[in-house]
């Protein structure tokens, strides 16, 4: 029987390929890819990573990862629960360590702390109690060292802290408990705190989680706006592609350590997921909405349904 690590890791290996061919294809024909002035001078990439492998013990997430995330480029990141999806923000936060290869962010290699990166986090609920109030939240948001103390700075922290409310139309209700707001309204705050400090890279950890339609489409859309207004890169975690569907320039799709990155309708086919999940998986297209079906897992239209389905079929 072949030793399915070998398997794994030669599988690994093709795929890289195919993803670099896809990524260099990419470049070629799509205008939003092209680097900035900025970048073009050092010719550096949003985000690189090159050889980048992650494994907790005995086990792989990714291994041989070769990604270049380009100014103003919008990529998604989509896999089954636990593939690895939040490690790699983690990575590119300077968080976690690689266990090989390299991880280079904004032009150095990933570390905290770094003032070129916005974060938006999983929407999660804020305690009612807490005093924070939005303006707070986005004010951490501010690099300290670039704008320092002293009255002038002060006004002028004040003025862009202001202006960030401003982006996300937030105004109403950003001197409001955080805890006394909607899930969307706390959202858009995330937003505004994660580009209040004029990120190059902004790393989205599935900020549309339990938002509603209307509010799924409106952080979107400031998600989009950012990166055509001021081409910041964006790495975007998510189970759900649909809502950010014609936002996404190219996807990193990841399953139990192979993966495969390219543009949406190259890699969200059912040959492709069928490959990458070991089983039949079908892709529909159904009033411009991807329907994923036989996975088995939380992007799946049938969720575990879909995947007794399939085994049935197959017995
Ligand atoms: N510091 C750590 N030490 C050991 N194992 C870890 C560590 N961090 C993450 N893991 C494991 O790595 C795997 C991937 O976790 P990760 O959170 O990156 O997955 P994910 O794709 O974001 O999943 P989900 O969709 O459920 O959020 C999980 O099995 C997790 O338990």
């Amino acid at each position: 029987m072949a030793d399915p690590q070998r398997r794994s890791t030669r599988r690994g290996a093709q795929l890289t390929l195919a993803a670099s061919a896809v990524a260099a294809d990419h470049e070629a024909d799509q205008p939003v890819s092209q680097p900035d002035s900025a970048l073009t001078a050092n010719r550096a990439p949003a985000i690189a990573l090159a050889g980048a492998r992650l494994a907790f013990g005995e086990r792989t997430l990714w291994d041989q990862l070769d990604l270049a995330v380009q100014a103003g480029e919008f990529v998604a990141v989509l896999g089954p629960n636990g593939s690895g999806k939040t490690s790699l923000l983690k990575v590119l936060l300077g968080q976690l360590a690689l266990s090989a290869g390299t991880a280079d962010v904004a032009g150095v290699p990933a570390r905290t702390g770094n003032s070129a990166v916005g974060y938006i986090p999983q929407q999660k609920s804020i305690d009612e109690g807490l005093p924070l109030r939005g303006v707070d939240l986005v004010g951490l948001g501010v690099d300290g060292h670039r704008w320092g103390t002293g009255l002038r700075r002060r006004r002028e922290r004040r003025r862009i802290v202001e202006q960030a409310i401003a982006e996300v139309g937030a105004q109403a209700f950003a001197y409001a408990p955080l805890g006394t707001l909607s899930g969307g309204e706390q959202q858009r705050l995330r937003v505004a705190q994660a580009l209040v400090g004029d990120p190059k890279v902004l790393l989205c950890d599935e900020p549309l989680l339990s938002l509603d339609l209307a509010n799924q489409r409106l952080v979107s859309e400031l998600i989009d706006r950012r990166r055509r207004i001021h081409r910041t890169a964006v790495l975007f975690v998510t189970h759900e592609i649909n809502p950010i569907l014609p936002l996404v320039d190219r996807v990193l799709y990841l399953v139990d350590g192979q993966f495969r990155i390219g543009p949406p309708d190259e890699v969200m086919t059912s040959a492709v997921l069928s490959e990458l999940y070991n089983t039949d998986v079908d892709v529909l297209k159904v009033r411009g909405r991807l329907v994923v079906v036989g996975t088995g897992d939380a992007l799946d239209a049938l969720g575990s349904a879909g995947k007794h389905h399939v085994d049935e079929d197959h017995s």
